[in-house]
């Protein structure tokens, strides 16, 4: 079943110990379009990455949040975190990314302090995350799954395809796929092991996590903690954007 730890050896994580997210926004959203880095872009007239840092922040877990800004703007990113009044209980560091989204992630979790035992990763690039989501992967972590990620079942039939000629060699059974999102989350030791070790290139942390033979728990996703990548998610965020200010109060 999905979303369950019957499969995960069990460890409870101390609750005295804090939960950190570290938020890679250094990415420079090619598939967008030409303009400012991604993250520094506007939705509802406030940047990506200051929706992405409030989601975090939303969760009562996360008490350190640390994001990993544009290689040469992080005092801009700074001066912005500041200008938008973000939570003052909240402690929230940035510093500068690095030139893939594995390397930006090693920088943010190179500064996170000695007391926190559970990482979030997530994608400033998935700004519009709700509070739920971010808790379940929380407390999944904080319940004794070492990796954890947010996953939907795929929506259309996906196929393998022969990159040289284009033709279909396979349609892999879709009841055993997921798309899975950001926050993923990791007890920090896991996730700094997978760090030091692993050098190929992979596009989320949790395949770095299975590469060490470490289990990785899916639990459900949710629709609204899509990714803005291409010119069409930014207008499916206004409008998400737009119903939640209209019903939510947010
Ligand atoms: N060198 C990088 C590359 C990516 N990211 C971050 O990783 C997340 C997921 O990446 P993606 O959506 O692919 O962002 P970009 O790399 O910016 O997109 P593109 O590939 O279109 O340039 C984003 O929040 C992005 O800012 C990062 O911190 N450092
Ligand atoms: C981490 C991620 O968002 C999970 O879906 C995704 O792998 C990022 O990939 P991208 O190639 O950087 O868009």
């Amino acid at each position: 079943m999905p979303g369950t730890l019957s499969a995960i050896p069990i460890s409870y994580k101390d609750t005295n110990l804090r939960t950190a997210a570290v938020i890679p926004a250094a990415g420079r959203g090619v598939r967008l379009g030409p303009g400012a880095p991604k993250a520094l872009r506007t939705l509802g007239g406030v940047p990506i990455l200051v929706h992405a840092v409030r989601a975090m922040a939303r969760a009562r877990a996360v008490q350190v949040i640390v994001v990993v800004a544009p290689p040469e703007g992080a005092a801009e990113v700074r001066a912005l975190l500041d200008a938008h009044g973000l939570p003052e209980s909240t402690d929230i560091r940035v510093v500068p990314g690095g030139e893939s989204r594995q390397e930006s992630v090693r920088l943010g979790l190179a500064v996170l302090p000695d007391d926190v035992d559970v990482v979030l990763v997530h994608d400033a690039a998935r700004p519009l995350v709700p509070v739920e989501t971010v808790e379940s992967v929380v407390e999944a972590v904080r319940g004794g799954a070492p990796a954890v990620v947010p996953g939907l079942p795929a929506a259309d039939t996906v196929k393998s395809v022969d990159p040289g000629t284009g033709i279909v060699t396979g349609t892999p059974d879709r009841s055993l796929l997921r798309a899975v999102q950001t926050p993923q989350g990791f007890d920090r030791t896991t996730l700094a092991k997978a760090h030091a070790t692993v050098t190929r290139d992979v596009t989320d942390d949790a395949s770095m996590v299975e590469q060490l033979g470490v289990p990785v728990l899916v639990v459900p996703g949710h629709e609204e903690a899509f990714k803005v990548t291409r010119p069409l998610d930014l207008v499916l965020a206004e409008a998400v954007l737009a119903r939640r200010r209209a019903t939510d109060a947010y």
